[in-house]
């Protein structure tokens, strides 16, 4: 180990890069990270997760959108939002995270080497600066690699990143526009097709696929299509984009069945691609499939024994939250330290489309196929004291209990905070809880916590009832 600069070299500071250094600093490992300039936290930090999600929260406080349900649908905090606005309040916070993660990776001693990094062999890497002939050659026992993803751009589309952009180039928006197509119904696409709803820009989602999130519960996603529907956004589902032409006066998206879209932008958010390529893994012995994916094994090693790869770039579930676990994890068993493993069936989705949408555990879809017998339990937020507080009469809790142990088999929840509250019934799933917990226990009132008890009695009931017939 003593012969190499670093006992771990991280390429990438996004959330798996950041955890899998912090983690092996914290057992005493030489360590350094790598990242270009201007993109310290990654794409999680500099242009997906943080921005969207404070460009989320700008679009919701000053469209006053949640306060509609109170004080009437011509509600608004400010009248005539304006790009500033919104990117103002996500500047803010990139820098401040920027900040955060910087100040963490100093006082844990990881170095961060400013530039990309290029593969010499499987033990040495290049990092090239910004300035032409400024590199250095770093070598390290163990390598992380955590470069993460790109927006896949069509060949036959030209991104002017004005006109016609993706989820990087939205961020750079000069005006509102009145209208905009969204290519592809996937998280991203989903999540800014209803942040712009809700400024009040007309939406068409063109997706490839039959419907969309279809990892989801139907039902939820149902009462997500009716409420973006109600934000004017129309769905055209089984039709593809085959090409988009521009002009000074906006664009046109063309379908395969002949359609024609005007709108002022166009956005695509078709899937992303692997960063692999200016990294030059052949020269370390690995090799990226056609998306720019590495390959790993339950411990997230490569091909190459002390190669790790974390996060997005060895694809499903490309989450920030799933990408730090692996970072940690990672780490760990680079170094032989023992970590337990965490429940990937209990991982959580948090989907921020306004309303929000969370599950963790199964679908009733899934239950079905597998011919799992379960009762639901149902709680709406309009018959919860908080629910009426905050003005949300649509939100709903789900869970899924089996009939016969009364284990929670799934939470699913539509509706204001439903990312954070479907924690609760992960934990009770991971502790192996049944719904008997939640009967039974006391919650703060008024509260949306309290949907859970709501729930768990309704699923009771019912299962009682049934119980009834012998
Ligand atoms: C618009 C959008 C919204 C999202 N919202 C959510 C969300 O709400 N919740 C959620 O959990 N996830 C969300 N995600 C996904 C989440 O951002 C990713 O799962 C997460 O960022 C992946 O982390 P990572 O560690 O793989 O690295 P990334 O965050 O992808 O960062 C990789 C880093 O590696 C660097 N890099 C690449 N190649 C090199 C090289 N050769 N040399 C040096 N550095 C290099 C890049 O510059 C980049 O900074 C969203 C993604 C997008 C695009
Ligand atoms: N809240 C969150 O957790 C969150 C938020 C955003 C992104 N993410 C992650 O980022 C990743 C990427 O998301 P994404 O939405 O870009 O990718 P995706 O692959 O999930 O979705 C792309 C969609 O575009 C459709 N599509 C592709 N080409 C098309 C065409 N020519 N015409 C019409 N439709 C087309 C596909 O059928 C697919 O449904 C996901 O893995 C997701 O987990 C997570």
């Amino acid at each position: 180990m003593e012969s190499h600069d670093y006992d771990l070299l991280v390429i990438g500071s996004g959330p798996g890069g950041q955890k899998a250094a912090i983690a092996a600093a914290k057992l005493g490992k030489r360590v350094a990270v790598v990242e270009r300039r201007g993109m310290v936290g990654g794409v999680c930090t500099q242009t997906g997760t943080i921005p969207s999600k404070t460009l989320r929260e700008a679009v919701l406080y000053l469209t006053g959108y949640a306060m509609r349900g109170l004080y009437g649908e011509s509600y608004r905090v400010k009248q005539d939002i304006t790009v500033q606005d919104l990117l103002a309040r996500t500047h803010f916070v990139i820098g401040r995270e920027v900040e955060v993660i910087r100040n963490q990776l100093q006082r844990n001693r990881v170095d961060l080497l400013s530039g990309a990094a290029r593969f010499l062999d499987e033990h040495a890497v290049e990092v090239l600066g910004e300035r032409r002939g400024e590199h250095q050659t770093v070598t390290a026992s163990k390598i992380v690699v955590a470069t993460g993803t790109k927006p896949a751009r069509p060949p036959s589309v030209e991104f002017d990143d004005r006109r016609v952009v993706d989820s990087d180039g939205i961020l750079a928006m000069e005006a509102i526009p009145a209208s905009m197509v969204v290519v592809g119904a996937g998280v991203i696409g989903i999540e800014y097709a209803s942040m712009f709803a809700a400024l009040g820009t007309r939406v068409t989602v063109v997706e490839r696929r039959p419907a969309m999130l279809d990892f989801c519960d139907a039902e939820v996603v149902e009462s997500l299509k009716f409420h973006l529907r109600d934000l004017a956004v129309t769905f055209r589902f089984g039709e593809e984009v085959s090409g988009v032409s521009v002009s000074e006066r906006g664009t046109v998206t063309t379908l395969a069945s002949g359609k024609k879209i005007a709108a002022e932008t166009v956005m695509y958010s078709a899937g992303r691609q692997g960063v692999t390529e200016e990294l030059a893994v052949e020269k370390a012995g690995l090799e990226a499939d056609a998306r720019g994916r590495l390959k790993v094994d339950e411990h997230y090693r490569t091909v190459v024994p002390h190669i790790y790869a974390v996060g997005d770039v060895i694809g499903f579930p490309a989450l920030a939250a799933t990408s730090m676990e692996q970072g940690r994890q990672a780490a760990y068993h680079a170094f032989g330290e023992p970590a337990g493993r965490s429940d990937a069936a209990l991982a959580p989705y948090g989907i921020y489309t306004i309303p929000e949408v969370s599950y963790c555990g199964a679908t009733e879809a899934e239950l079905t196929e597998r011919s799992v017998p379960y009762e639901v339990g149902i709680a709406r937020y309009r018959e919860l004291a908080r629910g009426q507080i905050v003005g949300d009469d649509y939100g709903m809790l789900k869970l899924l209990v089996s009939p016969t142990d009364h284990a929670l088999l799934g939470v699913h929840v539509f509706g204001t905070s439903a990312t954070e509250l479907v924690h609760v019934g992960q934990a009770i799933m991971g502790c192996g809880g049944t719904v008997d917990y939640l009967v039974d226990a006391v919650l703060n009132y008024p509260t949306l916590s309290e949907a859970y008890k709501v729930a768990a009695l309704d699923a009771t009931n019912k299962i009682r009832a049934l119980q009834a017939f012998g």
